[in-house]
């Protein structure tokens, strides 16, 4: 199917080109048995029996067998109301992009092709001033030490457009280990499901070509001392698990994804859990192979040095604004 004006392209469909095209037939329905599936609690970082994302707050009166869940940190209040607001007022005075399944972006990073592992400056020159405030506060998280952000996302989830993501994994290429976003607005649900496809889906086989950055012991090690196993094969899931995760999405909060659910789960954001304007902010690392020392770090570096610069959103879109408010 064609690239639709609401955005979507391919087998991606939202609420508009669905009712406007018939494009309903086209969705692979999500069919998740709700019964497999576990509500990982950010008190205790179990995953406990149960589908419902409010059945965290039982905390500490879970009930069933829960299960560990590895590669999840959650910290509840990142940031203030008032932060909130005003973070909010700031990104909506940037233009937003279209973007697939109902969502809208605007996107701060180096151009990238996935497919043919392309990596070009083009016209990135930083992140806005607004957003600072955010990286500088990922210097609290033990987790996040070394975090230099190449890539920010803001994305927006309407559920009048009945927006959402579908399963996929963070191109592994490019991206790093950890994966950052910050929640605004309202609350959702990242819905975890195994991933037993095939290794060039994601680029996921490049993970094979380097090391870990977050250690067992939640240690970060960009030295790449330890060489023991690759960053795909250090975070195998152990087990037979027949079990889809459910991890809150909380207002405010801040969740990194890394090891097991990074590499081995796909992840995605239902229709049906989102209820109200979200907004989040998504970060990314780059790999190994484009840092200091690592076989592409002449690009690397050029990127990272953008990547340290802030503008102000005022002076940049100012233009845009004087023309619609002739
Ligand atoms: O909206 C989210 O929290 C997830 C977004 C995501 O998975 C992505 O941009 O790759
Ligand atoms: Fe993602």
């Amino acid at each position: 199917m064609k690239p639709r004006p609401c955005g979507c392209k391919g087998c991606r469909t939202c609420l508009i080109c669905e009712k406007f095209y018939g494009a309903e037939s086209l969705k692979l329905s999500l069919k998740l048995d709700k019964n497999k599936g576990y509500v990982y609690c950010p008190f205790c970082n179990k995953a406990w029996p149960g589908w419902e994302i409010d059945e965290y707050k039982q905390h500490p009166n879970h009930s069933g067998e829960p299960i560990n869940y590895p590669g999840i940190y959650i910290e509840p209040d990142f940031i203030t109301a008032s932060e909130e607001e005003e973070l909010i007022k700031c990104i909506d005075q940037v233009p937003w992009d279209i973007s697939q399944s109902g969502r809208r972006k605007q996107n701060y990073g180096p151009k990238t092709n996935f497919k043919k592992k392309k990596i070009v400056p083009g016209n990135f020159e930083g992140f806005p001033e607004f957003s600072k405030f955010l990286q500088d506060r990922f210097k609290s998280i033990d987790l996040l030490r070394d975090y230099q952000v190449i890539e920010q996302c803001s994305l927006e989830y309407d559920p009048s457009k009945g927006a959402s993501i579908d399963p996929h994994i963070d191109d592994c290429w490019i991206w790093g280990e950890r994966i950052v976003t910050v929640n605004c607005l309202s609350d959702s649900v990242l819905t975890m499901t195994v991933f037993k496809g095939d290794i060039k889906k994601y680029n996921l086989y490049c993970a094979d070509e380097y090391y870990p950055v977050v250690q067992p012991d939640g240690s970060i090690d960009l030295e790449f001392i330890n060489k023991d196993k690759t960053m795909l094969d250090s975070c195998k899931p152990n087990e037979e698990i027949d079990a889809i995760i459910r991890i809150p999405l909380i207002r405010r909060s801040i969740i990194v994804m890394y090891g097991e659910s990074r590499y081995h789960w796909e992840h995605c954001i239902l229709r049906e859990d989102i209820t109200s304007r979200r907004v989040c902010i998504a970060y990314r690392e780059f790999t190994p192979p484009y840092l200091t020392n690592g076989a592409y770090h002449e690009i690397g570096n050029e990127i990272t040095t953008r990547a340290k610069k802030f503008w102000d959103h005022k002076s940049k879109y100012k233009k845009d604004d004087e023309i619609i408010d002739t």
